[in-house]
């Protein structure tokens, strides 16, 4: 039986995911910023304490904390076929063009005697100064003034995109931008090796498929309805992929995915940066998420072979919510009524909250509004401190990958 476990949002969290920052982040500079997915340059020691903040909160609920590299390292050391293998796709698709530097690197991995420390180098980047005896050898070692053989991969952090747990199996994404397609890597040996974690796996999406999906745009609202944001990141072509793969290829439980169209722009770059459930019938919205989204209901179609059936919904979020969750739903907005404390709040992932249980959520302290909102309605609010981690925009449950909720 798979040890993953996953159907809703927000009952008891057993046991979750989690990456702290490494020396990726310290392999940020403001030329290659935009292009690695970062506003700022967090300073790492700081934005440790609190990720470790994070991890503790966790801890003192009751969850059990993994973390990335552990998992990988535990996956590689299965068998030394395993890790070389690793790295030879890493160096693969790290692309390094020169037959010489491949050996080169591939040495130099294979020559750090402990495997963490190897991932965790595959993870933080290679630079050129960092390997004995660098020489010039391509066009582009000598043109570019590119400090690195091997990119950093500093959005690690946001374990919730590169792979998704739903219900008892993984959707492992297809990544939209260049700078993450490498993390989905990690993943991939994970389900196919972990001694816990790869066994008796349903692979709901793979990462060599065409259609971009990432984890931040799943939610799993109950044992038999997804939510599916089709943003920026996330392609209809994914969704209708992996409805089809959890009604027909796994006849899993779930029966609806709602699709919802939000606006393809970086402040909503994921379903979840403008939506999360917080209680069994309480939501955080962004105030612009209602004006500006379109829902459909892909289910399956009553004819054809392995066919879906589109529905556009015309009701209001609400409505929807509460019909497909058998509850009244309440939505809470991000920020309140105000206009610039919402797109402020939204801004450092104030609508972006982990649930450890019904109406237990973590938070960034940072979005005060927000949070007292959340108490005045009752909702149990932990805060983490945040003036680092929030600088790659994203927040709580971006930071967190839930492997078994109740
Ligand atoms: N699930 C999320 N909302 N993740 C946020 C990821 C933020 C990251 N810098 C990116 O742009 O990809």
């Amino acid at each position: 039986m798979s040890l993953l476990n996953v159907q809703s949002e927000i009952t008891e969290l057993k046991k979750v995911l989690l990456h702290r920052p490494g020396g990726e982040l310290e392999n940020l500079t403001p030329k290659w910023l935009k292009s690695l997915l970062f506003d700022d340059i967090p300073w790492l020691d700081k934005a440790r304490e609190e990720h470790d903040a994070f991890a503790q909160i966790f801890r003192d609920a009751g969850v059990e904390v993994l973390y990335l590299a552990d998992l990988v390292q535990e996956s590689l050391d299965q068998d030394p076929k395993i890790k070389e293998q690793f790295i030879e796709q890493f160096i693969k698709e790290a692309n390094i063009t020169s037959e010489t530097m491949k050996k080169v690197i591939f040495k130099y991995l294979m020559d750090i005697e402990s495997t963490k420390d190897m991932v965790e180098t595959t993870m933080s980047g290679i630079r050129k100064v960092d390997v004995p005896n660098f020489v010039k050898r391509t066009l582009s070692d000598y043109i570019r003034d590119y400090p690195f053989i091997t990119d950093p991969m500093p959005n690690l952090y946001f374990t919730r995109d590169p792979f998704s747990v739903i219900g008892q199996g993984v959707s492992l994404s297809k990544m939209y931008s260049i700078t993450r397609s490498r993390e989905t890597l990690y993943g991939e040996y994970i389900f196919k090796y972990h001694p816990l974690y790869s066994k008796d796996i349903e692979l709901y999406y793979d990462r060599t498929q065409n259609a971009t999906i990432e984890g931040g745009d799943i939610l799993v609202l109950s044992d038999t309805v997804l939510a599916v944001g089709v943003s920026q990141r996330t392609h209809p072509a994914a969704i209708e992929r992996l409805a089809k793969n959890i009604f027909y290829q796994y006849k899993t439980n779930f029966k609806t995915v709602l699709a919802f169209d939000i606006p393809k722009k970086r402040a909503f770059m994921h379903l979840d940066t403008v939506f999360t459930q917080v209680d069994f019938d309480k939501f955080l919205v962004h105030n612009d998420l209602e004006k500006t989204m379109k829902a459909y209901a892909v289910t399956k179609a009553t004819q054809g072979d392995h066919k879906l059936k589109v529905v556009p919904i015309e009701d209001k979020l609400d409505k929807i919510l509460s019909k497909y969750l058998n509850k009244k739903i309440t939505l809470i907005p991000c920020g309140g009524d105000d206009q610039v404390a919402g797109d402020r709040e939204q801004w450092n992932d104030g609508a972006n909250t982990i649930v450890i249980r019904p109406g237990e959520v973590i938070v960034y302290e940072r979005n005060h509004i927000t949070n007292d909102i959340l108490e005045s309605l009752g909702v149990k609010v932990h805060k983490m401190p945040s003036s680092e981690l929030s600088r790659g925009r994203g927040g709580p449950r971006c930071m967190s990958m839930p492997f078994n909720r109740e």
